[in-house]
């Protein structure tokens, strides 16, 4: 079965629990607790292939941009921002920028499939910061993927956006695999140490 680790990650309050949790559960939740990080698991099939997916739902990211623990885990990243908050656009570049950079001169190839940037709560256009071509934009200069979607009125969309990502990721397993240090027994007990968080089944 393959093991797919995917972080969540984001200005506070651009959906990314939202965003998760929608996936996982398909419903919209207004109100998560921010407070608390989480690992949610789920086991699902891929094209006929079995996965093991992790997803890391960090609490409230802002300011946090070292990721230095993020990097190490994560086979691929989600990067949301909030099309009515501009703060939080500059944010996800910055998210981007630094993944960019630290991922940059080990693998190519990875960097440029195995990050989604997510324009979160299309819903609320008439309240617009960011627009839809500076998205684009922002993921075309960063080599990724790029949505508009909205975690409170798209469920299939949303669906359609992790399954792009974790496609993007099982296929650069081969690359990847020359970067893993060891087995899974030291991965886990590395994940224990940076993270020790709240698991969650779904
Ligand atoms: N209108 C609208 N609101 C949304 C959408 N997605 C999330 N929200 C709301 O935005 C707020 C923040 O959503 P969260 O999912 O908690 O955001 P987060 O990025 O996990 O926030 P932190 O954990 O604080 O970093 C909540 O009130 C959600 O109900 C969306 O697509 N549309």
């Amino acid at each position: 079965m393959a093991e797919v680790k995917l972080a969540v990650l984001g200005g506070g309050g651009a959906g990314k629990s939202a965003l998760t949790v929608r996936f996982l559960t398909r419903r919209f939740i207004g109100e998560y607790a921010s407070n608390a990080e989480c690992i949610y698991t789920k086991h699902l099939c891929l094209d006929g292939r079995q996965i093991h997916l992790e997803i890391y739902d960090p609490c409230s990211q802002r300011g946090k941009l070292s990721l230095t623990d993020e990097l190490h885990w994560a086979d691929g990243f989600i990067i949301v921002y909030d099309i009515s908050d501009r703060a939080s656009f500059a944010f996800a570049k910055a998210l981007l920028y630094r993944i960019r950079e630290s991922q940059l001169g080990a693998c190519k190839k990875m960097v440029e499939s195995a990050v989604f940037l997510v324009g979160n709560k299309q819903d609320l256009c008439h309240m617009r910061e960011v627009g839809w071509d500076e998205g684009q934009k922002l993921a075309m200069d960063n080599k990724c993927q790029f949505c508009e979607l909205s975690a409170a009125e798209h469920y299939q969309e949303v669906v359609a956006m992790f399954m792009k990502v974790l496609r993007n990721v099982t296929s650069s397993f081969k690359v990847k695999e020359k970067r893993r240090p060891s087995g899974s027994k030291s991965m886990a007990k590395l994940i224990n140490n940076m993270f020790g968080k709240r698991r969650k089944s779904v």
